[in-house]
């Protein structure tokens, strides 16, 4: 490695070593991973272009940076990203992804909302004449808008919300209304600088009923002076653990009035005498949600993607402590307990890539059949996002964790770039729906399912494993198969189901009421749940791996990891596996020492594993997970551009420390030590 300073660089020779000795070409899982060697060179070109860009260039380290330089430089960067886009004619939404996640890696930006939720949520909920009006000045930022629905006393509970829509048909208006303290609406991202415009999730009232929470396209700031309106009172809630450059806002309205077609009206409406016409399903208007739980599996496996990347390079090029005396210092990578860290949360990372790819396409095609007016599998796909969003967010932000303690006291400092991904990926177990409430949906779903199957109804094919016979005896043997390991998944599901479902029936024989019986069960029940989410995210793997199109390496190798996952899974959940009565205590012996052979196979292949991710060094901004594994130099780097370096002697040392010194020097110290 080239010394600090001399400016030229050769490669880590460990980690040279490492991408030598791989068991397979990591081109060729990269291709896979990403759909073919097309898509991949084109999301390098993309990137490309963002990373070649000037103005992408940062003039100090993120680290460095504070919340105010924070948001104007991710501003900034973004709106001259949607103008090259503009200007270079990218309209591919593929294309338009792999660009942006090269222009400002795990930092949320303060337009994302108006993309990400905004705009598809006038596009799903509107009528016709209201697309017309709203979404080409959005596309043209001539409005940006948020999506505001979470108020300070209300957040999962959104029937409990308290800001009011109430129409008044003299004026064919509705007076918005913030009526209390709790009402205000609190943490929506971009709302509180940035965005002019908003979806308002409101109660509405017509003819004086209440008819439950619908959305409302609310204006909120001049278009051209961007003041805030007469009636309209936001502003940013301050700095947070992360989602620094996002200006997460409140706000608070008073009797504001918005004209009647502003009710986003394409499923329910509000007819100019006030009256009301339903939706043919109520949830309906929880949609915007369902789709970025959908979308949350794949941001989280690409987090979780990272920070492996980082990690695994660094055990790669880390050495510490003698193995023999006198002799070389190991790779941290060749320590068994540093492996069973790490490999398992790669094959993890692969896991929730495959599962995000599955859910997407079950959104995309139930979404078809909703927009048709087939609503029949909407309690599927609501109780499947649901459920794998919670299940994937807090898997990653688990993994995430370990992957900085593994990295040692380097992990620690925002030089490695994990703290960063974390503080940006761990508020999906909180939004879009809090996890564990997440989970109880998914449960009650299952609870639904279970009673289907008492009465010898069919379920769904995503469900049906639940009518299972949990008396057949495990086909688990010592070649560990696929096939093998996702019935002992579906066992766990089916069991675990069944007995929360029983725990509920008994409290309701008991004499409880339905609500209270959940309750008492609710913790059963999401274990349930959890177990569901989890076969779901095997069963993907196994059939992803099994029709996989590839050269046998590669297939060998992801075969190691999809084993390595459901294994691991088991090692994790042994309690409930052995309850199960699926596997005896032969069995987990088996289990237990095909996952010590599975660490020693993914060994050779872990670096060029996390390398056919393709992560730019930019796009992972870390010290420890370059490429090139200069970890040492790069760290030196970064300590030196700390602007506490600026200067050799602080003012504080003249403000503080000197008097201090003096003022002991002529006290009770003698004068020479
Ligand atoms: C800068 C950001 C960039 C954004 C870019 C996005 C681009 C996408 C690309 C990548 C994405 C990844 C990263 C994203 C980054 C995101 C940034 C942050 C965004 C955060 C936005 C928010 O947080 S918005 C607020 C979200 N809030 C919630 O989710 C609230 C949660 N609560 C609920 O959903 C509900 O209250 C509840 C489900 C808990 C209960 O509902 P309710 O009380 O009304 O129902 P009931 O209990 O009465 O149930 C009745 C019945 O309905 C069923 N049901 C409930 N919900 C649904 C649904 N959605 N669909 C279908 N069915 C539903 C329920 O299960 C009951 O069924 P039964 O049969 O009667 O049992
Ligand atoms: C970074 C970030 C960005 C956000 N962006 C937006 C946005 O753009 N727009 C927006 O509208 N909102 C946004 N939110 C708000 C977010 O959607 C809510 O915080 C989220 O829905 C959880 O609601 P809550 O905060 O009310 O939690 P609470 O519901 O108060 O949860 C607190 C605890 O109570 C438990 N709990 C609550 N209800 C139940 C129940 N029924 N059964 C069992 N346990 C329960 C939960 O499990 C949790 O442990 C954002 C939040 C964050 C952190």
């Amino acid at each position: 490695m080239a010394s600090a300073g001399t400016g030229k660089m050769t490669v880590n020779p460990d980690i040279a070593k490492e991408r030598r000795n791989a068991g397979f070409h990591v081109e060729n899982l990269t291709n896979f991973i990403y759909h073919g060697p097309e898509r991949v060179r084109r999301r390098r070109y993309m990137q490309n272009i963002a990373l070649q860009d000037p103005v992408m260039k940062d003039s100090k380290p993120w680290a460095f940076r504070t919340r105010e330089e924070e948001y104007e430089l991710s501003l900034r960067k973004q709106l001259h990203v949607l103008q090259r886009q503009k200007d270079l004619g990218i309209t591919d939404e593929f294309d338009k992804f792999y660009y942006n996640e090269a222009t400002a890696p795990n930092e949320n930006n303060p337009v994302g909302l108006h993309f990400g939720m905004f705009i598809p949520t006038i596009e799903k909920h509107g009528t016709e004449e209201q697309k017309k009006k709203f979404v080409q000045p959005a596309k043209d930022l001539k409005i940006i808008g948020t999506y505001v629905q979470t108020e300070l006393g209300h957040g999962t509970f959104i029937r409990g919300l308290e800001t009011t829509a109430t129409f008044d048909p003299k004026t064919q208006e509705f007076i918005v209304d913030t009526p209390t303290l709790s009402a205000t609406k609190y943490w929506p991202g971009n709302l509180g600088k940035t965005v002019n415009y908003c979806i308002l999730m409101a109660q509405l009232y017509s003819q004086g009923k209440c008819q439950g929470p619908h959305m409302f396209l609310c204006p909120l700031r001049d278009l051209t002076t961007h003041q805030s309106l007469p009636g309209v009172e936001l502003g940013d809630i301050g700095p947070k653990f992360g989602f620094n450059a996002n200006d997460n806002g409140y706000l608070r309205l008073n009797n504001f009035r918005i004209p009647r077609i502003n009710m986003l009206m394409r499923y329910s409406k509000v007819l100019e005498d006030g009256t009301y016409v339903k939706p043919a399903n109520s949830k309906l208007s929880y949609g915007s949600m369902v789709m970025i739980r959908a979308s949350i599996v794949g941001a989280v496996s690409r987090a979780l993607a990272q920070a492996c990347v980082i990690s695994v390079r660094y055990s790669a090029v880390r050495r510490q402590t003698e193995v023999s005396p006198g002799g070389p210092e190991a790779q941290i990578l060749d320590y068994q307990t540093q492996q069973y860290k790490l490999f398992p949360l790669v094959a993890t990372a692969y896991a929730y890539h495959f599962a995000g790819q599955a859910v997407q396409s079950n959104f995309l095609n139930i979404s078809k059949e909703i927009e048709a007016g087939n609503l029949q599998q909407m309690p599927v796909l609501h109780a499947l996002s649901a459920g794998l969003k919670a299940f994937s967010s807090w898997g990653a932000s688990a993994g995430i964790e370990v992957c900085r303690m593994s990295c040692g006291g380097h992990g620690y400092s925002l030089a490695s770039g994990l703290p960063k991904i974390y503080t940006n990926i761990t508020p999906a177990c909180t939004y879009e729906g809090e996890n564990s409430v997440m989970m109880l949906q998914t449960a009650r779903y299952l609870f639904e399912c279970a009673m289907m199957v008492q009465k010898g109804q069919r379920l769904p094919d995503l469900v049906s494993y639940l009518s299972m016979d949990l008396s057949a005896k495990s086909c688990m043997t010592s070649d560990v198969a696929l096939g093998c390991l996702v019935k002992a998944y579906q066992h766990r599901a089916a069991r675990l189901t069944n007995a929360a479902t029983a725990v509920v029936q008994r409290h309701i024989n008991e004499g409880q009421k339905p609500t209270d019986a959940f309750n008492m069960a609710s913790t059963q029940l999401t274990w349930a749940a959890r177990a569901h989410c989890h076969q779901y995210v095997v069963k993907v793997f196994v059939t992803t791996v099994t029709e996989a199109n590839i050269d046998d390496r590669t297939k060998a190798a992801l075969t190691t990891l999809c084993k390595m996952y459901a294994v691991n899974g088991i090692m994790e959940n042994l309690g409930e596996f052995l309850q199960d009565q699926f596997f005896n205590t032969d069995q987990v012996d088996i289990l237990t020492r095909k996952m010590m052979t599975l660490l020693a196979d993914v060994r050779p292949d872990a670096v060029a594993l996390v390398d056919a991710f393709d992560y730019h060094d930019k796009v992972l901004d870390s010290c420890l997970g370059r490429y090139d594994g200069n970890v040492y130099y790069a760290l030196y780097e970064y300590a030196k551009s700390s602007p506490l370096n600026e200067k050799d002697v602080l003012d504080s040392f003249h403000k503080y420390i000197k008097p201090l010194r003096e003022g002991q020097a002529t006290s009770s110290l003698p004068s020479r030590l």
